[in-house]
């Protein structure tokens, strides 16, 4: 049986893309540190994706197992060298963290075997393969890397499907939403895997998933925080943040249609598409979930700043992304490692220079301004 070898046996890992492959016929090893995870999938060899509908229909995922890569790294390096994939879903910050274990199994991969290798990264992250690349070949040998060709490829993609925390604590089963789309840019001819979509150019479809899906969900969760709300359906339920979500979704769209040429009526349907899954009541999505790690969404190229710094560039309007990021500026959730750090930077340095240590963003420049105006605002 062909293998995959999926680092992050999480909503993402179970729920989607290791699905996807158990249904397209594949052994799928996880590799994860959740001890209780991984002893599961290895007893129970099978686990439950049931979706978020009136009926939660469900599929049973079979062929599954899973490694701790802390605790057996050389049975993960020997996997290694006998998958035809090998895909992440673990978060971007982690991606450097097991990158030299992956860098060990290629290594003795290639010198035993001249099939070939497919990484995918499968993160809310544009070039989060090249990023994992980037950090696996610093802990390779010149051979190595010369072996490689031909033989081992890295493809970017999108992945794009709400998973959101499981209240079912102690159980493999996943509950995700129906929808879902999973984009790998390359122009090989790859094993047929269902539900994966091969494109030439990843980028129109990242960003225009990045910027809309992770955008609008962002501009719920932070308004949604700040309202006291709990979920992000019970959010939408307010009229005036489901207008701001359509006001700011707006502007990343007129970024998208004018910097790829989209039709604006298409997009336009698209945006309505995605308001309506964030509806679904069956998720009971988290704000606080969705806000999470607003360092890492306050970033040059993430969801909130790209797309205005974009905006700016092209002459669009802005103002709404700068009331989202100052609403991100504003998550002070104690649960969360990086809101607290936020906060800290924020009580030291100001709101002006946080946002060019962590987002790029000049310090006096126009859309700094801008957001400090509305953070002033939004925090009265
Ligand atoms: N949940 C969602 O709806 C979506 C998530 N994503 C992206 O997918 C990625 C994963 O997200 P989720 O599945 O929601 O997160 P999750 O927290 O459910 O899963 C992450 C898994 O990675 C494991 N992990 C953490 N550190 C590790 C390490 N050093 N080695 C091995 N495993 C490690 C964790 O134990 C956990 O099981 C993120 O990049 C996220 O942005 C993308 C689209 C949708
Ligand atoms: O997973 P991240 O990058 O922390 O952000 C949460 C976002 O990702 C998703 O989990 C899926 O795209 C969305 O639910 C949400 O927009």
């Amino acid at each position: 049986m062909k293998e995959v070898l999926h680092f992050g046996a999480g909503n993402i890992g179970r729920g989607f893309i290791g699905a996807l492959f158990s249904e397209s016929g594949y052994h799928v090893t996880f590799v994860d540190i959740a001890d209780e995870i991984i002893q599961q999938l290895n007893e129970q060899k099978s686990y439950q994706v049931k979706l978020a509908t009136s009926t939660q229909e469900s599929t049973a995922i079979s062929n599954v197992s899973g490694l701790n890569n802390l605790k057996q790294a050389d049975e993960v390096v020997e996997a290694i060298t006998g998958a035809e994939f090998l895909t992440t879903a673990i978060g971007p910050t982690i991606l450097p963290r097991i990158a030299p274990l992956i860098a060990r199994g290629l290594t003795k991969r290639v010198e035993q075997s001249d099939a070939k290798l497919y990484i995918i990264a499968c993160e809310n992250q544009i070039g989060a393969t090249d990023i994992l690349k980037q950090h696996i070949v610093e802990h390779l040998s010149e051979d190595t890397k010369q072996k490689m060709e031909g033989k081992i490829y890295f493809f970017n993609s999108a992945v794009d499907r709400i998973v959101p925390i499981q209240e079912n604590k102690g159980s493999l089963d996943v509950l995700v939403e129906p929808y879902y789309e999973w984009v790998v840019e390359t122009t090989e001819t790859l094993p047929s895997i269902t539900g994966m979509k091969i494109v030439a150019e990843l980028a129109p479809y990242i960003e225009r998933k990045l910027f809309t899906v992770n955008t609008g969900h962002a501009v719920i969760a932070y308004l949604g925080y700040l309202a006291g709300k709990s979920t992000i359906d019970k959010t939408l339920a307010d009229e005036s943040i489901e207008t701001q979500v359509r006001q700011t979704l707006n502007e990343t769209g007129d970024y998208l249609v004018h910097q790829y040429r989209l039709n604006h009526e298409e997009h336009l349907a698209y945006i309505q598409k995605i308001i309506e899954r964030f509806k679904n009541p069956y998720l009971h999505d988290g704000v606080t979930r969705v806000a999470r790690a607003p360092i890492r969404k306050l970033g040059p190229e993430d969801r909130l700043v790209r797309p205005a710094v974009e905006a700016h560039k092209a002459g669009l309007a802005y103002t709404n992304l700068a009331k989202a990021i100052a609403a991100a500026l504003l998550f002070n959730f104690e649960e969360d490692e990086e809101a607290i750090k936020l906060q800290a930077m924020i009580q030291e340095k100001g709101v002006a220079t946080v946002l060019q240590e962590i987002s790029g963003l000049e310090e006096n420049g126009e859309i700094t301004r801008e957001v400090i105006k509305h953070y002033e605002a939004l925090k009265n």
